[in-house]
């Protein structure tokens, strides 16, 4: 992580905890991490849709420093789109970040380049900051092709997008086969990545916006290997699932990006 980049840790929460839940936990994860720790890290929780709200009120209510977001939203603003949550509700409901192109979303749900570009642009039309995630399957890791594939699915993912656009959005790099697995990525193979997509946006948006961009790594982070991912210069926090869910090993690798102490 460079000087000038301020790490932000995010914690996707996927498809789990309530809305009840969800209060709990940020009012767990907001005890653990006192103010002094968000001079240094920016920390976010990316709930399921239906929490939001709880969240939105202990986070307005409490006056907590840590944002939150959601993690996926339409391409489009309002209509007929059974089921879609738009970006203006998100921002309604005082949303800082949302997530697109996951690759569970990729996989899953058949999300093209096209689409996640869509959302993207949906996601700055509506004022958040899209979290947009780009990463290789292990057949591609294997065959050495990861850092092309990732170049090219961040500007596909992103093609067209101004300079000053490009300044607005984080980017993460997931290699698939770590998400989840417990197998995580070495330091060195995230900063590869990392390094790769950086050069990419300077190519197309110049070095000053490249420099100030975020890049996330995200695969089986916890408080165990943060650190040395995060020291990495290129990697500016994680995106994290599996250990976002509780709340003294989020807070933990929150306060380790932040450059410690321990809560
Ligand atoms: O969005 C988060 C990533 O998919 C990583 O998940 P994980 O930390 O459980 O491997």
């Amino acid at each position: 992580m460079a000087g000038t980049r301020k790490p932000l840790i995010a914690g996707n929460w996927k498809m789990n905890l309530n809305h009840l839940e969800a209060i709990a936990l940020v009012q767990k994860i907001a005890f653990a991490l006192p103010a002094k720790y968000f001079e240094k890290v920016d920390v976010t929780v990316i709930p399921p849709f239906t929490d939001i709200r709880s969240v939105q009120t202990v986070v307005d209510g409490d006056k907590l420093l840590l944002t939150y977001g959601a993690q996926d939203l339409s391409e489009h603003d309002s209509g007929a789109y059974t089921g879609e949550i738009s970006g203006a509700f998100l921002a309604k409901l005082g949303c800082t970040f949302v997530v697109v192109g996951h690759s569970e979303r990729r996989t899953m749900h058949g999300e093209t380049d096209e689409v996640v570009l869509a959302k993207t642009k949906a996601a700055l039309r509506h004022g958040l900051t899209p979290i947009v995630c780009v990463g290789e399957q292990l057949d591609v890791r294997e065959a050495g092709d990861h850092v092309e594939y990732c170049t090219q699915q961040t500007s596909a993912s992103l093609a067209g997008l101004s300079g000053d656009e490009l300044s607005k959005v984080v980017i993460a790099y997931e290699p698939v086969w770590a998400i989840g697995t417990g197998r995580v990525a070495t330091p060195d193979d995230a900063q590869e990545v990392c390094r790769a997509i950086r050069g990419n946006i300077a190519s197309v948006a110049g070095d000053e916006v490249a420099s100030h961009l975020r890049i996330l790594y995200g695969g089986s982070v916890s408080s165990k290997n943060v650190a040395e991912i995060v020291g990495k210069p290129d990697v500016d926090g994680a995106l994290v699932g599996g250990a976002s869910l509780k709340a003294d090993e989020f807070a933990t690798l929150s306060a380790i990006a932040a450059g410690g102490p321990l809560p």
